[in-house]
């Protein structure tokens, strides 16, 4: 995260990407997300980290337009993904939590698919879906169904659909999950390259020691609420990332009961 920008610096509000006020979002009794304020600047890698159930994709979904907030704006470059839509989501890519995908098309033709959706013409989008599949090592795989990749596959897959129409936004959620070391170094490869040539990076992750190597900025979500946000080197206060999460998050209770699992090993 960065300095929240002035509406008196016009330069620093042109930079700023994307900015969450006071998001809030209930599911009946539980707030799943609770007054969470953010700005990503442009170029950034940013990562939210937080336990299990702690509000993640349920902050990502509201960024992306999939999930109406209870409270709070979202905007993304200067639009308000939630009164201006059209507008906003043209600049995101999304990588959703649970991959809903079109599975019974090949990974081609889901390339193809996400990429006309987004108005790319034909050749536009068959040049990009073979160099998205040679990047995340999907050729031999483009003219089989989706519904048969592997996990990691599927995620690379997906990931690939997000990039084909050059967001300049991306928003992963979990992008590493299952997918392997090697596939996971190519992935973080591609994402710097994008950064580096000006695209913003949000995502979501358990992976502390990815987050440490590659985000800029970092924000830890607990039960909703944004715990500590900034610089990855401000977040970790000379510790790791790990244990400044362990601190904030509550670290492992001492497991007692379960005798029952116990008893039958001796
Ligand atoms: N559609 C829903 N209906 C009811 N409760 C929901 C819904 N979506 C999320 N929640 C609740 O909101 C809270 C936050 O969930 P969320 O999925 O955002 O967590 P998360 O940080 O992404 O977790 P994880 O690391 O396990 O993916 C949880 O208590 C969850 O049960």
């Amino acid at each position: 995260m960065h300095d929240r920008a002035t509406p008196a610096d016009p330069l620093a509000a042109h930079d700023t990407v994307l900015v969450l006020d006071n998001l809030v979002k209930r599911f009946g009794s539980t707030t799943a997300v609770d007054g969470v304020n953010l700005e990503v600047l442009r170029g950034g890698f940013y990562g939210i980290v937080g336990p299990n159930g702690a509000g993640k994709t349920t902050t990502l979904s509201m960024i992306t337009g999939l999930l109406r907030p209870d409270e709070g704006i979202v905007k993304v470059n200067g639009r308000d993904v939630w009164k201006d839509p059209a507008a906003a989501k043209r600049s995101i890519g999304v990588l959703p939590d649970k991959l809903r995908l079109f599975d019974r098309l090949t990974g081609r033709q889901l390339l193809h698919y996400a990429g006309s959706l987004r108005g790319l013409n034909g050749r536009t989008v068959r040049e990009r879906s073979e160099e998205l599949a040679e990047a995340f090592g999907l050729q031999d795989a483009l003219g089989r169904l989706v519904s048969d990749y592997s996990a990691g596959m599927t995620k690379k897959v997906a990931l690939a659909a997000s990039m084909i129409h050059s967001p300049r936004l991306l928003v992963l959620d979990e992008p590493f999950e299952a997918v392997d070391p090697v596939s996971a170094d190519t992935v973080t490869d591609i994402l710097l390259k994008y950064v580096a040539h000006g695209g913003t990076v949000l995502l979501s992750s358990h992976s502390m020691g990815m987050i440490e190597r590659v985000c800029d900025g970092v924000a830890i979500i607990v039960h909703g609420v944004v715990l500590s946000s900034g610089t990855v080197d401000a977040v970790r206060n000379g510790s790791t990332l790990e244990d400044r999460f362990l601190e904030l998050a509550g670290s492992h209770k001492a497991v007692e009961g379960m005798e029952w699992l116990l008893s039958s090993l001796d």
